[in-house]
């Protein structure tokens, strides 16, 4: 019993630190509502500032990745029990997240600053957008399963946990990777791009590209031709403009 209730509690704390990461990320790109921005924080030489953002970015890509890996969630279930795998994944990659945004150093020089006001709210209504399909496409695909929350309330049920699966719904019929259009999307589309924002915005969507590519091989790997007839099908990032006929069986 309290080891049930020490699951969810674990869970819902994973789930709450992801929501405070998420919130603060978009916070912190906007440059608003948060103490600290993309724009803020300790100053020094460029090149110092470079090197840390780069190393906190790496920090996250290699927690996010690895963590992420087949082989990685079958050693470290031997230690973690299976219930909180996710949530612990989803922890870690929020604090991994805090690190950044905690120890991120500004590079202020304008990259593109608009002035004009109609052209400032569209690039604004962008970046609302790309979070509002990454959100969306999380519950697409099983937003509560995705961070841990349905894993721990089935432990505490007693109940067996059932993945969602793999699934095709809405967005996923048009691009194969909509969380991270939105990702993409949101990192880039501002009014006031600076240098650091820049480098944040193109080493993430660089990250994003590899990722990806990881992911693929595990889907590929777990669902064998029916994955490739999707890949075959529908683009990772860019909509298609025209339908792809299916192939016929040979
Ligand atoms: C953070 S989500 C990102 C999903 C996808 N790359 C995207 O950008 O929308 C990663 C998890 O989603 C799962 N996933 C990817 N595509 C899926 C789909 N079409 N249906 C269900 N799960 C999916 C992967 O197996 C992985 O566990």
């Amino acid at each position: 019993m309290i080891r049930r209730t020490l699951a969810v509690g674990y869970g819902a704390l994973a789930y709450a630190a992801f929501l405070a990461a998420i919130m603060y990320t978009i916070g912190f790109l906007a440059n608003t509502l948060v103490p600290k921005g993309v724009d803020d924080g300790v100053t020094g030489p460029a090149w110092l500032a470079v090197a840390v953002d780069a190393g906190l970015l790496g920090v996250f890509a290699v927690q996010h990745s690895v963590m992420a890996r087949p082989w990685f969630k079958r050693w470290w279930t031997r230690f973690v029990p299976a219930a909180v795998e996710r949530s612990t994944f989803v922890l870690l990659s929020s604090l991994a997240v805090g690190l950044l945004l905690w120890q991120w150093r500004p590079l202020t020089a304008d990259v593109w600053s608009v002035e004009a006001v109609w052209l400032r709210v569209l690039l604004w209504t962008v970046c609302g957008l790309g979070w509002g399909v990454l959100v969306l496409s999380t519950f697409l695909i099983g937003h509560f399963d995705l961070f841990g929350l349905r894993q721990v309330l089935a432990r505490a049920r007693d109940a067996d946990y059932a993945e969602p699966g793999f699934r095709q719904p809405l967005l996923y019929r048009v691009v194969r990777h909509p969380i991270m259009v939105g990702f993409i999307i949101a990192f880039w589309a501002t009014p006031d791009m600076t240098v650091g924002h820049l480098l944040f915005a193109g080493a993430a969507t660089g990250y994003i590209l590899i990722a990806v590519r990881f992911e693929e091989h595990d889907l590929r790997k777990s669902l064998g031709e029916p994955y490739e007839r999707y890949a075959r099908q529908v683009p990772r990032f860019i909509p298609r403009t025209r339908a792809v006929p299916e192939q016929v069986e040979a």
